[in-house]
């Protein structure tokens, strides 16, 4: 089974065009769980431009599904998240003034600093996972810095995906291939959508979680919350 979890960074960027509690991102959590969402996901950044530091202590007692948080480990990240304690981190390589994250880890160069920073997380019960560009050779090292699972940043999935959705899906599934030989769980994220889901979860082999936050944040302004995560399960169903 594939989860989805919702990524809510776009409802602490509404509420923060009038720096008040509208929308609330604690009441969208606990209703968007209510809906059948099967984990919360965050990328808290360092300007706080969407989700800041207070939401992120916030949401920990009311997300009783599955917790993740996203984000580049440096030390504030890092303290933080040791903390709170979620159920899983994902690190993200982004840059402070990426409009969004643009890249997966060089694990290769990065395999020192990746190592440490897992460790620190697996000493502390916390499950990780890094964000991986779909190039299969990549894989091993991912493997080598201890981390439990890779997310598959989908970006370039979801940019080929209308021209060519074979050819967008094969360096996944290659990568999904290789990570599944080194024991690495999958995960998956960047501008999936309710139209370029279903095929990327038919054809990734153990496809353990989605997050999406973007597309569908967009998509309920006019389905609706309710109806857009029940929309996005059924994609992810396997009868
Ligand atoms: C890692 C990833 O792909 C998402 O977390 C994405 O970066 C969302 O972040 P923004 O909402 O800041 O674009
Ligand atoms: N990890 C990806 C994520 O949380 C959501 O990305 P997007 O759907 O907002 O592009």
């Amino acid at each position: 089974m594939t989860k989805l979890s919702v990524n809510i960074n776009k409802i602490a960027t509404i509420r923060n065009a009038r720096g008040a509690e509208l929308p609330s991102v604690t009441e969208a959590a606990v209703k968007l769980q209510e809906f059948g969402a099967q984990g919360i996901t965050i990328h808290p950044r360092p300007d706080q431009r969407h989700i800041t530091r207070k939401d992120v202590y916030d949401l920990k007692p009311l997300v009783h599904t599955e917790f993740n948080i996203e984000g580049n480990p440096h030390r504030p990240f890092i303290d933080m998240v040791l903390e709170v304690k979620p159920e899983q981190v994902t690190f993200v390589p982004d840059g402070e003034d990426a409009i969004t994250s643009n890249a997966g880890w060089d694990c290769e160069k990065n395999l020192g600093f990746l190592k440490n920073v897992i460790a620190e997380f697996k000493n502390a019960g916390i499950r990780t996972s890094i964000f991986l560009d779909p190039k299969p050779e990549m894989v091993k090292f991912a493997k080598e810095t201890g981390a439990d699972r890779i997310e598959l940043y989908t970006e370039a999935y979801a940019t080929h995906y209308l021209k060519n959705k074979e050819e967008a899906i094969k360096p996944y599934i290659e990568t999904a291939l290789e990570a599944q030989k080194y024991g690495l769980g999958i995960n998956a994220g960047h501008d999936l959508s309710l139209e370029n889901l279903k095929y990327f979860a038919d054809h990734i082999p153990n496809l353990l979680e989605v997050s999406i936050g973007h597309a569908l944040i967009s998509e309920a302004l006019y389905m609706g919350l309710e109806n857009t995560v029940q929309a996005y399960l059924k994609r992810l169903a396997k009868w």
